[in-house]
């Protein structure tokens, strides 16, 4: 380990290890499920790391938030009822938050450590919490969507760390078919899909399920975020049977200039409403 840096290792992405350089720790404890650090880095801004893992940067969570949130939202016309599991951060709350048509969301995080720590080093990610919609449970979002009735949710947002640790089971058919359950027909969800460069058979397993259970459309689309291992990050993205749903042509398009879009949450910074990702051809570049 070369001091002064952090090195991503882990046996999930072998014989590679991504590093950061660190200015200055600002965080360390450990919760009831997993150890808990923040640093500010060199050029990333401050970083979230879980049991070594990054889960986020100042620099590039965008990518992941806005993707992981817009690619369902804007893909189902008008959804009213969200569940995000995990996302203890808050950035997919702060972009569930810019669709005006939303009514309600509910967020289940496991480790309340991950709530506060957030608050306190990455405001403009927690924001997502300060929205009068947002209802947060704090608890294991399996024993959460058991207790669900059928058909709730218009959206499902699994935001996960990886496989192993307290995200294990949101990676296994059970949890995949309790999401179906939860859903309304035609509905969506997106869950944190691993990388296709690392993850091919975790991948393989996942789309193999997910096209037993979802009987509406499985797809699966991918991100660039420098941080994460290999660069890229994926997201499956599926709909129950029901309302055709078309993933590649948004039916309900962000409106940048919508005044619930940007107000207390920062403009978009990746995801556009032609549903690409740096259209360098608007206005914002
Ligand atoms: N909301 C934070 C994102 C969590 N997802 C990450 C995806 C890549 C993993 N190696 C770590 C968690």
């Amino acid at each position: 380990v070369i001091p002064g840096w952090f090195s991503e290792i882990s046996p999930m992405w072998p014989g590679e290890a991504h590093s950061l350089k660190v200015e200055k720790i600002l965080f360390q404890g450990k919760s009831d499920y997993q150890n808990v650090m923040v640093f500010q880095s060199s050029t990333y801004g401050k970083v979230l790391i879980l049991d070594g893992v990054i889960q986020l940067t100042e620099r590039d969570e965008c990518a992941y938030q806005e993707m992981i949130t817009h690619l369902p939202l804007c893909s189902i016309p008008n959804p009213k009822k969200v569940l995000v599991i995990g996302g203890g951060d808050g950035g997919v709350l702060r972009e569930v938050s810019r669709h005006s048509s939303v009514e309600k969301i509910d967020i289940c995080e496991i480790d309340k450590m991950v709530v506060d720590v957030s608050k306190q080093f990455f405001p403009d990610v927690a924001v997502g919490f300060e929205d009068p919609r947002v209802t947060l449970h704090i608890g294991d979002g399996v024993a959460f969507l058991k207790a669900v009735p059928e058909g709730t949710y218009d959206a499902v947002i699994v935001d996960s760390s990886d496989p192993i640790g307290p995200a294990q089971e949101l990676f296994e058919k059970p949890f995949f078919e309790s999401v179906a359950k939860a859903l309304r027909p035609g509905g969506v969800v997106s869950t944190q899909a691993e990388s296709i460069w690392l993850h091919m058979h975790i991948i393989e397993d996942i789309v193999a399920n997910c096209r037993q259970i979802f009987k509406g459309s499985v797809n699966y689309a991918w991100t660039t975020v420098p941080t994460y291992p290999s660069g890229v990050i994926g997201f499956m993205l599926c709909s129950t049977e029901g309302p055709p749903v078309d993933f590649k042509h948004p039916v309900n398009p962000i409106d940048a200039d919508d005044s619930n879009c940007n107000s207390s949450k920062g403009p978009l910074k990746f995801y556009n409403s032609e549903g690409n990702a740096f259209d360098f051809s608007s206005s914002r570049f």
